[in-house]
């Protein structure tokens, strides 16, 4: 967990758009665009755990793959140990990939089914030329060991090791290019409960060894709670809450926050809690509405949400809280009722 009054901002992303053009027509001509990502701004520093969620299609995988720049994003800065990434070149970008690395949700189908465990690392070492060649099984087998697997498995293939094993090598590919940030999307959503736990303290326990640096993207609360230091919320390609894990979950300040809090269930009897059910899907990218994007389904909208988008502003207690809301103090204090039967 990083300390804030030694952070030291690691990536900073500024002002960031990914829009996808839409074609259509015999002529191929752009007939739409979804705006996945609509200018969105945040930082992660050294050491540190941040989470984006939100709901399916809120533009949380878009945002990391904008980052790493495999989908070129359409503006804005990602500014990387004070490099801005999107202004580097092809050849650059591909040599500084070796700071920056991505897991995904499903290591089976990211990786060769071909190669054995040990080549899987071996090839992304030789693509970064990192290792002599002659040393490159002895540090694969020795980073297979690191997450829990053993050197007698390191010759089999994809298809005989279980999905969490699997996850396992997908991480130890990526920290064998000796990565400062990893991108991690979904990792775990498609294990068992009981495999997602070992995982995610597996993740915790290299990113104290390894001084590793995390934005870990999840739709999933119970899984961000146990591994974030700060949480990002997301709401149709924008942030809509910032704030550390204590105060976003002691504290959700946005009513968008506060309905996903109110859906994550309680063992205790004592702090149950109102469900707040959002109504309606969430609209679509192609024609997000006008104004503050979740005025449709708010309970508090007003005349002034549909008009007027709010910009992120200081919320709750202070120290880096923040949130995207008109009415956060009327809210908090009870002062607006639900508009809404
Ligand atoms: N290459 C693309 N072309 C067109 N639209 C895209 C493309 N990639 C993503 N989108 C759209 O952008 C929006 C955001 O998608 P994204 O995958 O980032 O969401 P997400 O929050 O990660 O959700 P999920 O967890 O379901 O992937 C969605 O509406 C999606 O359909």
């Amino acid at each position: 967990m990083s300390d804030n009054r030694t952070a030291k901002e690691l990536l900073s992303v500024k002002h960031l758009k990914q829009y996808f053009p839409i074609k259509g027509g015999i002529f191929g001509r752009t007939v739409n665009v979804v705006k996945a990502v609509d200018d969105i701004s945040f930082s992660v520093n050294e050491g540190e755990t941040v989470s984006l969620v939100g709901e399916s299609g809120c533009g949380k995988s878009t945002t990391g793959r904008a980052i790493l720049r495999l989908d070129e994003p359409t503006s804005g800065e990602v500014m990387f140990e004070g490099t801005n990434l999107l202004a580097l070149s092809k050849s650059q970008m591909n040599r500084k990939r070796k700071d920056l690395q991505m897991i995904f949700q499903d290591p089976y189908a990211s990786l060769n089914p071909r190669k054995t465990a040990v080549q899987v690392l071996e090839e992304a070492m030789e693509i970064q030329n990192i290792v002599p060649k002659k040393e490159r099984r002895s540090r694969a087998i020795e980073l297979l060991e690191t997450v829990g697997l053993s050197a007698y498995q390191a010759d089999r293939y994809p298809h005989e090791f279980s999905g969490g094993q699997r996850q396992r090598i997908g991480i130890a590919r990526a920290l064998s290019v000796n990565p400062k940030l990893i991108i991690s999307d979904e990792a775990v959503s498609a294990l068992d409960v009981s495999i997602q736990a070992q995982v995610l303290n597996l993740m915790k326990s290299l990113q104290k060894e390894f001084k590793l640096t995390y934005l870990f993207i999840s739709h999933d609360l119970g899984v961000v709670r146990h591994i974030s230091d700060r949480i990002i919320v997301m709401y149709l390609g924008t942030i809509v809450e910032i704030a550390d894990k204590q105060s976003l979950f002691r504290r959700p300040q946005h009513p968008y926050t506060r309905a996903l809090l109110s859906a994550i269930p309680t063992l205790d009897p004592d702090r149950k809690k109102e469900r707040i059910l959002l109504k309606g899907d969430v609209p679509s990218p192609l024609n997000p509405p006008s104004g503050c994007r979740f005025h449709t389904r708010c309970m508090y909208a007003t005349d002034r949400c549909k008009s007027e988008a709010p910009v992120l502003r200081e919320a709750g207690m202070g120290g880096g809280h923040q949130a995207a809301c008109h009415y956060i103090e009327e809210i908090a204090e009870g002062a607006l009722y639900s508009r809404r039967e």
